[in-house]
């Protein structure tokens, strides 16, 4: 019998202005940290977290982000935080710059503090890192014995960033309850290591449901600069319930999809991770045989909130069969979450992304015209 397993990081704190409290939380666990962040979020949010952590006399030693999360990358910042006897590990800012710090802080065997600084991702607070080539090319997830220690979310910060950002980790969030409904059914394994628990399971169809409700209301205040209750609860359901709901819920076949896409070339590269799962979600649910009117719903949603649905607009208007293929072939590697839910060969997908992409051109038509 395989196990249900729940994991989680050990504390999550959201709120306004919640950066400022960052000295308090880290008190005395331990004098150096290494702080992470790539050049735009150093003047963000990075120098105020260093201010503060020196208030608690702990010192800081600063690294700038080079922008991939890679093998490379890991090791480099690893090395410097060594030099440095930095024990604790702060990660500020997007996706690849907290799985860098969480890669990090592992061979350190640190105290891992994740500060977002967008909503973009689900990545805050898991126990694993999405590891890329230097170019950008998906190559495997590698896994912590441990989440994160705090994960710290000031929400000031989210809602002045750019709002495609706050609607990408929107759509990374949307798969959650979409992938994890089929991981259970089919009572296939989780990123966690093992099977799913009601808990995992109550927490993904939550976070589906607040999107449902608040997504739209919560675009709106990021694109108003402001911090409102709508928000506050996407930035929970883009952070904490997707990051629960997917870890230990189960990834299936949109987040194959997305890594499918990273081995082509060109302008897709341009697009965020929640782009790319977005219309991932919807070659799942094609996949799935949902209903039409189930499927438009997504549809219409991710329309709503600027989100590519067609393969022209993740830049692949022009894809051959054979590059669609190649993404195919790239999903249904062995490896590949899409067998925690399906038995499926990459014609069978390569066939459902053409199908998403003609269904979503064909509402475009019957709505937009
Ligand atoms: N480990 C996990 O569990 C997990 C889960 C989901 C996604 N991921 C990974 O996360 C990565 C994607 O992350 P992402 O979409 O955040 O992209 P990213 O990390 O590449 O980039 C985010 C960009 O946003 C900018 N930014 C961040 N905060 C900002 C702010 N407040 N104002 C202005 N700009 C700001 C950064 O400078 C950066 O350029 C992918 O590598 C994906 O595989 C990992
Ligand atoms: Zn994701």
């Amino acid at each position: 019998m395989v196990e249900r397993v729940f994991i989680s990081p050990s504390k999550y704190v959201q709120g306004r202005n919640a950066i400022d409290k960052i000295g308090g939380y880290l008190k005395g666990i331990a004098k150096t940290a290494v702080v992470i962040a790539d050049q735009t979020v150093w003047k963000i949010a990075g120098h105020k977290v260093v201010h503060e952590l020196k208030k608690e006399n702990i010192s800081a030693e600063e690294v700038v982000f080079n922008g991939e999360a890679s093998r490379d990358e890991f090791e480099r910042i690893a090395g410097i935080a060594r030099n440095a006897g930095a024990t604790i590990v702060v990660g500020i800012g997007g996706g690849k710059t907290l799985d860098t710090a969480k890669a990090v802080s592992d061979q350190l065997n640190g105290y891992t503090v994740i500060v977002p600084t967008t909503a973009s991702t689900d990545a805050p607070t898991s126990a694993l890192s999405v590891v890329y080539s230097n170019e950008g090319v998906f190559e495997n997830y590698r896994f912590y014995k441990k989440n994160p220690d705090l994960v710290l979310v000031d929400t000031k910060i989210i809602a002045e960033a750019p709002p495609r950002l706050l609607a990408s980790g929107i759509a990374d969030a949307l798969a959650t309850w979409v992938e994890a409904r089929s991981v259970i059914s089919k009572g296939g394994k989780t990123m966690a290591g093992g099977v799913s628990t009601i808990a995992a399971e109550a927490i993904a169809e939550r976070c589906e449901e607040v999107l449902f409700e608040y997504a739209h209301l919560a675009y709106k205040s990021v694109q108003a600069k402001v911090v409102t209750p709508a928000l506050e609860a996407v930035v929970e359901a883009n952070t904490l319930l997707s990051g629960l709901g997917f870890e230990s819920g189960g990834l299936a076949a949109a987040h194959a999809i997305h890594n499918g896409f990273t081995a082509l070339q060109g302008e897709i590269h341009q697009l965020t991770h929640g782009e790319k799962v977005a219309f991932g979600t919807l070659v799942q649910l094609t996949l799935e045989k949902r209903s039409l009117e189930e499927i438009e719903q997504y549809i219409g949603f991710y329309i709503s909130l600027g989100l590519p649905v067609t393969l022209e607009d993740i830049k692949l208007a022009g894809a051959s069969r054979e590059d669609i293929i190649k993404v195919a072939e790239a999903a249904s590697i062995e490896e590949e979450t899409i067998h925690n839910a399906f038995q499926i060969t990459a014609d069978e997908v390569a066939d459902a992304i053409i199908a998403a992409d003609q269904y979503a051109r064909a509402f475009k038509e019957k709505y937009q015209q």
